[in-house]
Parts: C-alpha cells; sequence; structure tokens
C-alpha cells in the first residue's frame, strides 16, 4: 500500500469562517425588533447566533428580551461603539471567532456611525473570520428623513449599508416614496425582511463550509465583501463623525416595584429631550415578572414586553436624547413614578 502525495493546493487547511450582520438603526427605529425576528427564524432553520448588543445600560435591558433565542448575547461597555468602544467590540470578536456557532449578529447603537466599523472589519478581515459581512439599516418608515436635526446621522447609518429594512411599513405608494429616497441616498442597498435575512444568512452558513478565507472573489456567487474605503474619504469621515456625538445617555435605577397606573404618565411627561426611553420595571401587581416599556419620539407602545428571565440586571430606566437633564428626569421619575420612597442619586 503506498500514501498518494496531494498537490500543494489540496494540502492547505481550511479556516472556518461565518457571516456576520450588522443592524443600523436610528433610535428606536426597530431594530431589537427585527433582531428578535431574525433570531426566531434562525431558531426554525435550525441555526443559532453570537449577538454582541452595543451601549451597556441599553444593552442590559435589550439582553432580557434575546437571551432565549441565541446562542450568546454580550453586551458592549464602552458607550460609543464607533470611537472608544472600538478596541473592546474587536476584543469581542476576536473572541467570538473561537465560537462554533454559525453566525454574528451585531446591533450597534441608535447614535453609531458605522464607517470606522466597516472600515476596521475590512482591515482586520484575515483574523475576525467573517464573510460575508451584512450591514442592514432599519428605517422607520415614519420619521425617516423628517428629523431635521437628526435626518445627517439617519442618512449616515444608511449609506454604508448592504440592505435596508423597513419598520412602520407604510402603504404602498408610501412605500414606494421610501424606496426612491434611499435609492437616492445609497443606490446599492436593496430591501430585505427577517425571512429573507435568515435564508440568505442559512445560505451563507451553507456556502461558507470549507471556504478558505481570502478567496472570497474566486467563490461562484459570492457576495463581494464591502470596501467602504472606495466610497469615502478620510476627511468625509471626519466631519461626519460628530453627529454621532450629539447624544447622551442617562440612567436612574428603580428603587422597588412600580405602580402601573404610574407608568404611562411617568412616560408621557418626560421632556421633548428624551428621543428615546426604555426602562425595565417590576410592577407591583407582579411580583414574578418584568416588563420592558418603552417611549419613541412621543409614542408609546400600548404594551410592554414582558420578561420572564431572571438575571441581575436591576430594575432601570434609560434615557438617549441632546441635551439631557439628569436632575430633570430624576426629579419627575421621584415625582410620578416612587412618590413615596426615598430615592438613591443617580
Ligand atoms: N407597529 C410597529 N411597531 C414596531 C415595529 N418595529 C418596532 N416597533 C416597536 O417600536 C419600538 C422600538 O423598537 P425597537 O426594536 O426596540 O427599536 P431599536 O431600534 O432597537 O431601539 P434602540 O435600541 O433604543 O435604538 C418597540 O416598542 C417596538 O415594538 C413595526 O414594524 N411596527
Amino acid at each position: 500500500m503506498h500514501s498518494a502525495i496531494l498537490p500543494d493546493s489540496r494540502l492547505v487547511s481550511l479556516t472556518p469562517v461565518r457571516p456576520m450582520l450588522m443592524l443600523t438603526g436610528f433610535l428606536g427605529a426597530g431594530k431589537t425588533t427585527l433582531l428578535r425576528s431574525l433570531l426566531n427564524e434562525l431558531n426554525e432553520r435550525g441555526h443559532l447566533a453570537d449577538v454582541i448588543l452595543n451601549d451597556m445600560e441599553n444593552a442590559l435591558l435589550d439582553r432580557e428580551t434575546l437571551r432565549e433565542h441565541a446562542a450568546s448575547v454580550e453586551p458592549l461597555t464602552g458607550s460609543c461603539v464607533c470611537c472608544e468602544g472600538l478596541d473592546e467590540l474587536c476584543r469581542m470578536i476576536l473572541e467570538a471567532a473561537q465560537s462554533t456557532h454559525q453566525l454574528l449578529l451585531i446591533e450597534l447603537n441608535g447614535t453609531a456611525d458605522p464607517l470606522p466599523l466597516q472600515e476596521t472589519f475590512t482591515l482586520l478581515e484575515s483574523k475576525f473570520l467573517l464573510h460575508p459581512r451584512w450591514q442592514v439599516c432599519v428605517i422607520d418608515a415614519r420619521y425617516f428623513g423628517q428629523r431635521s436635526r437628526f435626518q445627517e446621522l439617519e442618512k449616515l447609518q444608511l449609506e454604508t449599508a448592504s440592505h435596508y429594512y423597513l419598520s412602520h411599513v407604510p402603504r404602498p405608494r408610501e412605500e414606494a416614496e421610501m424606496a426612491q429616497m434611499v435609492r437616492s441616498i445609497n443606490p446599492g442597498a436593496s430591501r430585505t425582511t427577517a425571512s429573507d435575512l435568515a435564508g440568505a444568512l442559512s445560505d451563507a452558513i451553507l456556502k461558507n463550509r470549507g471556504y478558505r478565507l481570502g478567496q472570497a472573489e474566486e467563490r461562484q456567487g459570492a457576495q463581494p465583501s464591502f470596501d467602504p474605503l472606495v466610497h469615502f474619504s478620510r476627511e468625509h469621515q471626519h466631519s461626519r463623525h460628530h453627529y454621532a456625538h450629539e447624544f447622551t445617555g442617562c440612567n436612574i435605577v428603580f428603587p422597588e416595584p412600580v405602580e402601573p397606573s404610574r407608568i404611562q404618565p411617568w412616560l408621557k411627561a418626560l421632556p421633548e429631550t428624551v428621543v428615546r426611553a426604555k426602562a425595565l420595571i417590576e410592577e407591583t401587581s407582579d411580583p414574578d415578572g418584568r416588563y420592558l416599556y418603552e417611549r419613541v419620539g412621543d409614542e408609546i407602545p400600548s404594551s410592554p414586553i414582558p420578561v420572564r428571565s431572571i438575571s441581575k440586571v436591576p430594575c432601570s430606566g434609560l434615557f438617549i436624547g441632546p441635551d439631557l437633564q439628569p436632575d430633570e428626569l430624576l426629579g419627575l421619575t421621584r415625582e410620578l413614578l416612587h412618590p413615596r420612597s426615598h430615592f438613591p442619586k443617580t
């Protein structure tokens, strides 16, 4: 018996790579809602994802509603993923590269600029082992392009996207107008749904089996990896980046369960500068569970999301917006939510 000598090319060890999908979109656009649907669709196809969530306090609240459907849900502690949080994100992605789960999903916070991340993914491609890399921009069809103060930031989040997803889907005529508006900002982005994305990711997982990193463009039907450096100069990047820094966050820990009838009036009373609010609340009437209440702009969804998982995340409120006044928020919370309790300082 003799052993065959294989040509060199067949001796190269194969590097497992996995798809990565990054969700962007303005505050409250519907990123976590899409992520939740996508995780469900992926579960149905037999796939488990590792998930990284940006923005510590926000991520801790969202994690409570996602952990059942993901292999792991890791919150980033840095407040801004496009600058001081970038090193931490890179470390987490490197760790995630060792994971045996089939894909990586990243949700950026609603004020992040995705361009520095796209650049980093491109530069560190051989270490991150992520292919293909897609970015889905979630667009709230009700408000997109109409929030004059935040319009530039919304545009930045769409400019680098490979796909876009419309939440709060409008009537057919308005859909056509939305599509035109999106095309004028990013003609390359295609509209998608949770089910389309799950199907495309599932296909990518299958195609990736046996794929050698560095040969993406040789593979039949491979999606070319997006290289944002081609589209944007450094000067453009610096001049655009300040938009991501007009926002501050404020977190208030609740000292005790809340009387349910107090919650809606409290949410309604929050000042206009609060562009986004989330509150993980234990109600006095239901000591066995907690609820995630929200406000997007001045809209308050009628029913909160029940959170049944037990964790150490404290009941708390998170507020995001420009020019937030923590004392004002603490005062309102004390007065409307916890009038009788001794309230800790923020
Ligand atoms: N009617 C309707 N409600 C939606 C849709 N998408 C999201 N929502 C609701 O809008 C609110 C905000 O959605 P999220 O998915 O938390 O938004 P987000 O972009 O993750 O928010 P941040 O992480 O705070 O930026 C939630 O109450 C959702 O239930 C949609 O397509 N239709």
